[in-house]
């Protein structure tokens, strides 16, 4: 907050994860609201949509449709975002704002979202969902993709770590790049005390953040969580911290084209 606008260093380690941190919130959030729907698996069965014009799930006409819009009104613009169905997505039809070039160029061509939708729908959906249908589909969607929206900035986040850690010591960096050294950069770019704390925060918010709050002054036990907190440090246990570490390399193979 204290640099001048055109200091055109905004990003440190420090403020890349304070970022990270306040991303968690999200997260977790996001994870509660899926949680009040049942799993509603018509929401995702191609056979139930039967949509004129269209073919795939429900979730897929949502989030296509949605991503189209906000297209149109420059979501995408944002170096941060990365969409789902970036094939053929509309352009901007708004004013630009001109986002300060951080990141290097090659940033543009790194998107792991078709892995984090396999991944959501596939591992983390059952974990949170429970079983059942009440007709909520559009809601369901709706919520599955601010989620997954959530999830995805998340660990694209991971670009911006990379170039601030590159910054800091382009003299280490280098020669793993050149020699393009995946293991030596995932090794490098690897603080597994920060992961730790990273999946205990998470989870302490998870039990806060999904508890009860009424104004007697009984005990919140286990039973009143809308959410089960381990789920939330599954997910970024098993999935979130290894995608970002993996946007990471990705990044950084290409930071000297
Ligand atoms: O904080 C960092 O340095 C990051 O790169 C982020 C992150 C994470 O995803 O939380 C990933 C790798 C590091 O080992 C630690 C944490």
């Amino acid at each position: 907050a204290e640099q001048s606008p055109d200091s055109g260093n905004v990003y440190t380690l420090a403020s890349v994860r304070e970022d990270l941190v306040r991303q968690e919130d999200t997260i977790i959030y996001g994870l509660i609201e899926r949680a009040k729907f049942p799993s509603n698996p018509h929401t995702y069965d191609e056979e139930y949509a039967q949509i004129q014009g269209f073919c795939g799930s429900l979730v897929e006409f949502v989030v296509k449709n949605t991503e189209a819009i906000q297209a149109k009104a420059g979501r995408y613009k944002n170096p941060e975002e990365n969409a789902f169905f970036p094939e053929n997505l509309p352009p901007s039809i708004v004013p630009s704002y001109s986002f300060k070039q951080f990141l290097h160029p090659g940033a543009a061509s790194i998107n792991i979202n078709k892995s984090i939708w396999k991944m959501y729908f596939q591992e983390l959906l059952p974990l949170v969902a429970t079983s059942g249908d009440d007709g909520n589909y559009a809601q369901t969607a709706a919520n599955d993709l601010s989620l997954l929206q959530a999830i995805s900035r998340r660990i694209h986040y991971g670009k911006f770590v990379a170039e601030v850690k590159f910054r800091d010591a382009p003299q280490d960096y280098e020669p793993l790049i050149r020699a393009k050294d995946k293991e030596g950069l995932m090794k490098l770019l690897t603080f597994t005390s920060v992961e730790e704390t990273v999946r205990k925060r998470v989870e302490k918010k998870a039990a806060v953040f999904g508890q009860e709050v009424s104004l007697d002054n009984e005990d919140d036990d286990e039973e009143n969580h809308k959410f089960d907190p381990s789920v939330a440090s599954s997910l970024y246990k098993n999935w979130v911290i290894p995608f970002t570490k993996e946007v990471q390399v990705e990044y950084l193979l290409r930071r000297l084209d």
